[in-house]
Parts: C-alpha cells; sequence; structure tokens
C-alpha cells in the first residue's frame, strides 16, 4: 500500500500546460509592461492632438494676421530694385482682395486693383501650390532689375513673399491689355488707325530692346495681347515675364555651326542652332549692355548655357543668387511637369546640361515614376517591328471595339452594316491587300488632312499636340460672344500660347529671338484685323476659310487681296500703312525662323525708315493660270514672264 506521503506529492505537470501558462514570477513585469505601452500610446495620441491644435491655431492666425517679417525663404534673393510689401500692405491696399477691385485673372491667379498710399497699383496674388505661377513668380523678380529701366516694359514694383501667399505689385495701367481693350471692349480710341499703328510699334520696340538692348538678350516668349498693357494715354508696354529666357551663346555650338555653315546652301536655316536659354533665375543677368548691336561675340559664353547651369548648382550657386535651391526647383519641375509636357530630349540635352558619361545616373522617384512609362514603351517598342507595335497598340482596341458593337447589334437583331469597312484596320494589320479597304483609307486621310491643315498651318502644333492650353488663347467665337472682361485667362502653357506661339517652338525646338518674331506676326495681324487668331464661326461655310487669320492671311495674299484683312471699323485709315504692316506680319510669319526679320528690322520698317518690305516669296500672289503647265518650255517661258510681271509691279 503507498505511503500517505507519497500520495500528496503534486503530480508532475503536463508538458503542453508548463509552456502556455506564465510563469507566476513573470505576471508582475507582463502588467509593468502593459502598463507603459498603454502610458506611451496615450501620450502619443495626446502629443499628436496637441500638436494638431497647435498648427491649426498657427493656420487660422496666419489668416487673420500674418506673420511679419517673412520667414526664411527659399527663393532667390530679390532683387534690390523691389520693394517688399507685408501681406497686411497689400490686404489693405486692395480692400481686402475684394471682387470689385479685380481687374483680370491669369494663369498665375487674379489681379487686384490696389492704392498704396496714393499710388495706385495693380497686385497680382499667385494661386497656392500652382507650379506655373511660382516658377514665373521668381523669373519676374530675377528680370525686374534688367528690364525695368525700359519705359515700354511693365515690370514688377516689389512684391510679398509669405506664409500667407506670394505677390506682385505693377504700376496700374489704367487701360488694361490688347486683349480687353481691343477684343473685349472694342474701345472707340482703338478703332483710330494712328493709335493701332503706335500700340504695334511700341511692341516693337519694346521687343527690340529685349533682343538687342540687354545682355544676354532676353526671349519673352509669350508675346500676346493680354500681355500688352495699355497705359493712360493708350501707350502700348509688354508685361509678363514668367516665360522670359535668356539667350546664351553656346561656344561649341558656334564652333559645330560655323563648320556646318560651310558645308551648308545659301538654303541653310540654321541661325538658331549656337543658342540655348536659360531661366531668369539659372543665370544672372550683366547690366544693360548701352551697345545695341551686341555682337554674337559678346554674348558668348565661357561655358555652354547647359554646361554653366550644370557647374553653377554644382558650385552650389553662386553667379549673383543662383542658390541650389534653384537646382531642386528646377529637378522637381522636371520630374512632375516637363516629362509631361516637353517634347522628349530638350531639357537633358539643352537647358539642364551635359550628362557625365558612363555613368548610369539613378533617377529620384518621382523621376523615375514619371518616366516610366515612356521607358517600358520604348522598349517595347525596339523589340517589335512597327507594324507590330502599332497593331498591338490600335488594332487590338479597336477589334475589341468593333466586336462589341456587333454583339449588341446582334442582341438588338440589326443586321451587320459594311463588315469590311468597319473593319479596316484588322485588314491593315492582315497584309495591306484589300483593294477597296486602302481606297476607303486613303479617302479618310485625305479628308481629316484637308480639314486640319487650315488649322495646323496657323495654330502652333501644341494645338495638335492636345496640350494644356489657354481657355481663350486667342480663340474666340464669331459674332459677339466674347469672354466676359477681365475675367477669362489667356493660361500659356511652358511653350507660349496656342495661336501665338511659333510653330518651331511649340513642335519642340529652341526658343529664340525668332520665336518672339512669330508671336509678334500674329499679333500685328490681330492689332490690324481687330479680332482673334482663331474665330470659331458658327454661321456659314464662307466663314471657315476665315477662321484661322494666319492661314486666311496667306491666302489672302496669295490672292492679291490683302486688304480685306484690315478691321473695317478702323476711321482714318492710311492704307498704304495697313498695306505695309500686313506685309511685315506676313515676314514675321514665315515658317523658317531664318529668314524672319529681326525685331530691329522690324521696327525699321514700321517707321519707314528702312526700306518698305516686300511680300515674302511664299505668300506672293499665284502667277494667273498657276504652274501646271503641260511643256516645260512653256512653263519657264511662264514663269520668267511671272517674275519679270512681279519685278515691275
Ligand atoms: N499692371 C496692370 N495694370 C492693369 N491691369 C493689369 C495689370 N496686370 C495685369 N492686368 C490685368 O489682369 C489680367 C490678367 O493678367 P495676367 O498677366 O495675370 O494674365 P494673362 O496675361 O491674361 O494670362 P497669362 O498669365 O495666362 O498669360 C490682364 O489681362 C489685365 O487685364
Amino acid at each position: 500500500m503507498p505511503s500517505r506521503h507519497l500520495l500528496q506529492q503534486p503530480s508532475p505537470p503536463h508538458p503542453r500546460h508548463h509552456r502556455l501558462r506564465p510563469h507566476h514570477h513573470s505576471w508582475p513585469l507582463f502588467l509593468i509592461a502593459a502598463g507603459a505601452a498603454a502610458a506611451a500610446t496615450a501620450a502619443l495620441l495626446i502629443l499628436a492632438f496637441l500638436l494638431h491644435r497647435r498648427r491649426r491655431l498657427r493656420r487660422l492666425k496666419n489668416h487673420s494676421d500674418p506673420p511679419q517679417p517673412l520667414p526664411a525663404d527659399p527663393d532667390p534673393d530679390p532683387p534690390s530694385t523691389c520693394r517688399t510689401f507685408t501681406y497686411s500692405d497689400l490686404r489693405r491696399a486692395t480692400s481686402c482682395f475684394s471682387p470689385s477691385n479685380k481687374l483680370g485673372q491669369g494663369g498665375f491667379g487674379p489681379v487686384y486693383l490696389g492704392n498704396l498710399t496714393g499710388k495706385p497699383v495693380a497686385v497680382k496674388l499667385l494661386d497656392p501650390g500652382s507650379l506655373q505661377g511660382e516658377r514665373e513668380f521668381r523669373n519676374e523678380l530675377w528680370l525686374a532689375p534688367v528690364v525695368g529701366v525700359c519705359d515700354r516694359v511693365v515690370a514688377p514694383l516689389g512684391f510679398c513673399s509669405g506664409p500667407s501667399g506670394r505677390m506682385l505689385v505693377y504700376d496700374l495701367m489704367r487701360n488694361g491689355s490688347v486683349q480687353e481693350a481691343l477684343l473685349d471692349k472694342r474701345r472707340p480710341e482703338l478703332m483710330v488707325w494712328g493709335v493701332r499703328l503706335s500700340v504695334a510699334l511700341d511692341v516693337a520696340r519694346a521687343l527690340e530692346f529685349l533682343h538687342f538692348g540687354c545682355n544676354p538678350p532676353i526671349v519673352h516668349g509669350d508675346v500676346k495681347p493680354s500681355n500688352v498693357l495699355l497705359d493712360a494715354d493708350f501707350s502700348a508696354k509688354i508685361a509678363d515675364f514668367g516665360l522670359a529666357r535668356f539667350v546664351v551663346v553656346d561656344d561649341d555650338a558656334v564652333m559645330n555651326a560655323e563648320d556646318d555653315n560651310r558645308s551648308l546652301t545659301a538654303e541653310s536655316e540654321c541661325t538658331t542652332t549656337a543658342a540655348t536659354t536659360v531661366t531668369a533665375f539659372e543665370q544672372s543677368p550683366e547690366p544693360v549692355d548701352g551697345d545695341s548691336n551686341a555682337s554674337p561675340a559678346v554674348k558668348k559664353r565661357s561655358a555652354s548655357g547647359g554646361d554653366w547651369w550644370w557647374r553653377q548648382d554644382r558650385n552650389g550657386g553662386g553667379g549673383g543668387g543662383g542658390s541650389s535651391n534653384v537646382k531642386d526647383y528646377v529637378m522637381q519641375w522636371i520630374g512632375s511637369e516637363v516629362n509631361k509636357e516637353r517634347p522628349r530630349g530638350q531639357w537633358a540635352e539643352g537647358d539642364a546640361g551635359p550628362k557625365p558619361e558612363g555613368k548610369k545616373i539613378k533617377k529620384r522617384p518621382m523621376e523615375w515614376w514619371a518616366s516610366l512609362d515612356e521607358e517600358r514603351r520604348s522598349a517595347r517598342r525596339k523589340k517589335k517591328k512597327p507594324r507590330e507595335w502599332w497593331r498591338e497598340e490600335f488594332c487590338e482596341e479597336l477589334t475589341n471595339k468593333a466586336n462589341k458593337k456587333k454583339q449588341k447589334n446582334k442582341k438588338a437583331g440589326v443586321g451587320e452594316a459594311e463588315p469590311k469597312k468597319q473593319q479596316w484596320w484588322q485588314n491593315q494589320s492582315d497584309g495591306d491587300d484589300a483593294e477597296e479597304v486602302n481606297s476607303s483609307r486613303k479617302k479618310l486621310r485625305k479628308g481629316r488632312q484637308r480639314s486640319s491643315d487650315w488649322w495646323a498651318e496657323g495654330a502652333s502644333s501644341e494645338l495638335r499636340t492636345g496640350r494644356r492650353n489657354s481657355q481663350d488663347s486667342g480663340v474666340g467665337v464669331s459674332g459677339d460672344t466674347v469672354p466676359k472682361s477681365g475675367g477669362v485667362s489667356s493660361t500659356p502653357s511652358m511653350r507660349g500660347t496656342v495661336c501665338y506661339a511659333a510653330p518651331e517652338y511649340g513642335g519642340g525646338g529652341p526658343l529664340s529671338e525668332k520665336c518672339d518674331v512669330y508671336s509678334f506676326g500674329v499679333l500685328l495681324l490681330v492689332i490690324i484685323s481687330g479680332r482673334r487668331p482663331l474665330q470659331v464661326a458658327c454661321s456659314p461655310m464662307s466663314e471657315f476659310e476665315r477662321a484661322n487669320l494666319v492661314s486666311w492671311a496667306r491666302q489672302l495674299a496669295r490672292a492679291g487681296k490683302l486688304m480685306d484683312l484690315v478691321d473695317q471699323n478702323i476711321c482714318n485709315l492710311d492704307s498704304d500703312q495697313a498695306l505695309m504692316c500686313i506685309t511685315v506680319a506676313l515676314l514675321c510669319l514665315q515658317r523658317s525662323p531664318a529668314r524672319r526679320p529681326s525685331m530691329k528690322e522690324v521696327v525699321g520698317m514700321l517707321c519707314g525708315e528702312t526700306e518698305p518690305p516686300h511680300l515674302p516669296v511664299e505668300f506672293s500672289p499665284s502667277p494667273p493660270g498657276g504652274f501646271m503647265f503641260k511643256s516645260p518650255k512653256k512653263a519657264r517661258q511662264n514663269i520668267e514672264g511671272f517674275k519679270i510681271r512681279q519685278v515691275t509691279t
């Protein structure tokens, strides 16, 4: 029989229970740890709440009374000529940005009428979060001391930059912009020929100053009626230097261009290859050069435009304010915007400087993200033959759509209508052998071309690429349906404004002085005709050909009826001057930048100081009967005859 002692001994714990049950010694530790964790979480929550509350209070305080002085600003130092204003100064000046004081709305933001101790001013308010406005703000400030010396330019008097917002202050131009005065309000003062001519001449002189009176030369980049402001006596001044750039001549490119020029024929159109442009804050301006005939040699820099920018940043700024923040800013901009908007390669090769060779550049996440799609597409394109790629991209989608439509029709009991025509793209990808399909496709293409020609001819290629563009951007509806005065922006993209941007610039070429010349040509036609460059007609088809001002002007030139362009409402018209102005405009609108005159030549022609201009060959009236001669001998005779007639007339 077992002893009592043995019976009372506890049985050994089950191994599983032993593992799961906490040892009775660890209980207090466990409780302490749990308590500490709970306390830490509570403390964190309270801290987060307090921080949030403090931030909210600070934000509210900022809105009611902005702090002064301004906090450390990452922007370049403001130019000495510009005054610094506080938010309260400008709020008071504009009666708390009262809607009744609103002068207009631009891509930058709204513009308000203000009164600074008796001086009337215009206050431009930067829309918060606007990248475009941010860039323009810097550009305007940087250029103010350079362009402000010219009395045909509206430069900022001062600025405000703080957590409450950014603002630029300008002299008030009492008669608003040419867009408003001429196209919207049709001011009677502008119905006098002499006033229109003087407006055109003022703008031409302002551009001449930018191109020849500044060193390095400045390209405005966005010449259009809403950027031409009229003061009390209708003198015109050019404004808005948000897209302006310095022209920097690239040494290496000059050498190459010189070499190239030796081998090029007289037809060469290569004048701008040696120059590149940089934004104002990428290059510190030099004092205005008194010599307005600065030769290209004077304009040369020791480093190329792109190289200069790169080096300046590596050295951590210098050059009068180019801080490393500028690079960060530009890089951010490139990452987020340029990849979307700019044609590939321009920034990488032109403005952003050379890439270090043999080293794979590590992309920032944002840049990588922006370029991912493009890379993937180009890799796919490389692997596949063009037709395969095309089929994959488009035909499959079209086929799917057609199949869906077929199924829908079947369900609805509708017979298949012209199946072959519907699926011409499938035939295309299957070998291009169906005669019928080919002809229908040709017809389609032909039709498309015809209707788009007039559009493409005058409007910038931006229109064709369908990028973000202005609301009015020179486009109007025929009749009197005009935008409400002062309310419509003509926001430019990063390549100028639709209808005013030179075709080579909108299409991805470099920005040069000749781009301004082209835009001036469009502006001149607008001033003479008193209408927008693109006027969408609602009425008869005869209006259709007049819709695009530039191509209509070209047509009229070929038909020898240029005077049809002149605004019927103009009084005291001087027909000779009007004809001369239209001819100058057409010279500026030549497709080849090299053939366009310089702004100096334009001023000379408009003032009557130089030879009256001749119509460019591309716009000369067609010879009677055209050039469709059957016999080459007869054709030669007729052409010779036409040439003689042209010279004598
Ligand atoms: N200094 C000024 N004096 C009087 N009115 C002005 C002045 N500056 C601008 N405005 C008015 O404000 C409007 C908007 O100007 P802003 O330069 O911001 O935009 P925009 O040129 O019309 O368009 P975007 O900025 O897209 O080029 C102008 O059309 C003009 O009517």
